[in-house]
């Protein structure tokens, strides 16, 4: 079942076409990775759907929600992990939970949340500590979690991974894995090649606000998509 689709998305800022044409369909259980340079359209792919801006054509449809026209309908099958997940530094993580569930319209159970946290193998020691002590990885799975206590059909996370230790990275890809695994539909923006191998189960090439490929990560090996990546970076613009 399809939970996220563009139909030709397009985003013109100015006269700068920052997306064009854009047409992606993510099921639920699928991830899909968008991969490209700075400025290659990724982060206003997201917005769009987030309806953070709005698009100049075509249509971004969350859970078959078009996002311009019913932006609350769409917003309410949505989580959204920003690159820097915005906590409340005082709060515990556990107060932070509970504020964004209710904000959100939800009052989740304790046992509820606790499982939610025990599969995203948040720390169970650290959930009444201040959130302003927090790892990046941490934050991560914080804004993970207030996503999926929300019921979000789709989540759709910004460069997840930047900044993490190697560590905290394969740890974040395994949780990402097991939650697309849940039934989650994951939408990821990042420039990392090889992570990008590990956690999606499709890849989209971006470059200049177009899809120009889209690939089977398990068909190809690191070095082969690294060399594909490369090749496409390297045409030019039609
Ligand atoms: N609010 C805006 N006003 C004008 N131009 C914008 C705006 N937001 C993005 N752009 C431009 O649109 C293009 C696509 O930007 P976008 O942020 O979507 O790329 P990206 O692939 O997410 O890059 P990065 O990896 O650096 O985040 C870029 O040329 C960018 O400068």
């Amino acid at each position: 079942m399809t939970v996220l689709e563009a139909r030709d998305l397009t985003k013109l800022y100015g006269d700068h076409l920052a997306l064009d044409r854009l047409n992606i369909a993510v099921a639920a259980g699928e991830t899909l990775c968008l991969l490209g340079a700075n400025g290659a359209g990724k982060t206003t792919t997201l917005n769009l759907f987030l309806g953070f801006t709005a698009p100049t054509s075509g249509q971004a449809l969350v859970s078959g929600h078009d996002v311009a026209a019913d932006p609350a309908a769409a917003r309410a099958a949505l989580g959204y992990v920003a690159e820097v997940v915005s906590l409340y530094p005082s709060l515990s993580g556990a107060e932070n939970l509970a504020f964004f569930a209710q904000l959100a319209g939800q009052a989740p159970r304790a046992t509820q949340r606790d499982a939610i946290l025990d599969r995203l193998r948040f720390p169970a020691s650290a959930i009444a500590r201040p959130a302003g002590d927090y790892s990046k990885g941490m934050r991560q799975k914080l804004g993970l979690a207030i996503a999926l206590m929300k019921g979000a059909k789709a989540i759709l996370l910004d460069e997840p991974l930047s900044g993490l230790d190697p560590a905290a990275a394969n740890d974040l890809v395994a949780v990402l894995r097991e939650t697309a695994a849940g039934g989650t539909a994951l939408l990821v923006s990042t420039h990392d090649i090889f992570r990008a191998k590990d956690v999606a189960t499709r890849i989209g090439i971006m470059r200049h606000g177009r899809l120009v490929d889209t690939v089977d990560p398990g068909a190809l090996s690191g070095p082969e998509l690294e060399s594909l990546y490369l090749t496409h970076m390297a045409e030019r613009a039609a």
